[in-house]
């Protein structure tokens, strides 16, 4: 498990993390989710030694990264997966990380075939692509077969068929009772991987709450209606005990219970023109949540 106690990350005037608590649970994978520069980087650096905190701390199975004698036996991560020496092969510094880390040499073997890189085991990392560098940086974060697992926005650069494989992956591990925490900046990805969820914006924590919840809270459905007789129609709807709302040239009926509507309408002898169940997308509940704390906007010309 992760534990972070107000957990502070700052770099001058910039505070990237800011006093943030949570708590990442073995068995589930937990995304963490923020928009760029949000502090999720910096946070998973905190959480596996690569930075200090400023302020606050985080222990990763009850104890500091720094006093673990073994780091990769207790938490493998993936993060800057381009930071390999390009000269060598992926064999080799696969070996040179199990030696350092008192890792049998079998896993080498075992973990390259798992991510798919045995094939090319002797081939130069200088040579990989983008999605070979970060099946690499994955293969090097399960070495250890560490109980604790942190990706950092492991699906980047990897094709369709790449990005099923991390998400069947960090499931996989999940079940097998491991602690997992993914970073992304796509809720659509972290909405088909994680159980839980983890949301920063601007260093500070927005929402921590299982994926279900999340969905269930954000993702607002309504049956949009459209009537010659609205306003007979909004009445026989009310009357119903259902919550509608009138909007330019529609009704907006909460949830998404078409059938009761078509029906109430017909037996009320009222003519339907439009009957359609819309869902507001994930994506839109998480743009909303962060739209505070999104650095960088980028103009269109006529906003502009
Ligand atoms: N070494 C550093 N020196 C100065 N500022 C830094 C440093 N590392 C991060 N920051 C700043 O801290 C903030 C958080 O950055 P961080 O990289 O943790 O965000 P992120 O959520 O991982 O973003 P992205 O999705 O773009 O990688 C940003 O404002 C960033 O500019």
């Amino acid at each position: 498990m992760i534990t972070a106690r107000a957990l502070t990350k700052t770099y001058g005037e910039t505070t990237a993390v800011d006093g943030i608590d949570f708590t990442v649970r073995p068995g589930l994978v937990t995304g963490f989710l923020g928009p760029n520069g949000a502090g999720k980087s910096t946070t998973m650096r905190m959480v596996i030694g690569l930075d200090r905190p400023t302020a606050g701390e985080v222990r990763v199975n009850d104890h500091r990264y720094a006093d673990t004698p073994a780091p990769l036996r207790e938490v493998g991560a993936l993060l800057e997966a381009r930071s390999v020496h390009p000269g060598r092969s992926a064999l080799d510094h696969l070996r040179w990380l199990a030696a350092t880390n008192g890792i049998p040499r079998s896993r080498v073997d075992a973990v390259l075939e798992q991510v798919g890189l045995g094939a090319v085991a002797a081939r130069r990392v200088g040579k990989f692509s983008l999605g070979m560098g970060q099946r690499l940086g994955i293969a090097a974060a399960l070495l250890g077969d560490p109980p604790v697992i942190v990706l950092d926005e492991p699906v980047n650069g990897l094709d369709p068929e790449g990005i099923r494989w991390v998400r069947t992956l960090a499931r996989e591990l999940a079940a097998e009772g491991r602690t997992v925490m993914v970073s992304s900046h796509l809720m659509s990805e972290m909405a088909l991987t994680a159980d839980h969820l983890l949301v920063i914006g601007r260093g500070r924590i927005l929402a921590d709450c299982s994926m279900s919840d999340f969905i269930s809270e954000h993702a607002a459905s309504y049956v949009r209606v459209r009537s010659p007789q609205q306003v007979v129609l909004a009445e026989t709807l009310q009357a119903r005990g259902l919550a509608v709302t009138a909007y330019d040239g529609e009704l907006r009926v909460d949830g998404r219970d078409a059938v009761t509507i078509g029906d109430t309408a017909a037996a009320a002898g009222l003519t339907l023109h439009e009957l359609t169940v819309v869902s507001s997308s994930l994506e839109e509940a998480f743009m909303t949540l962060t739209a505070d704390s999104v650095d960088y906007h980028a103009t269109t010309g006529a906003a502009a």
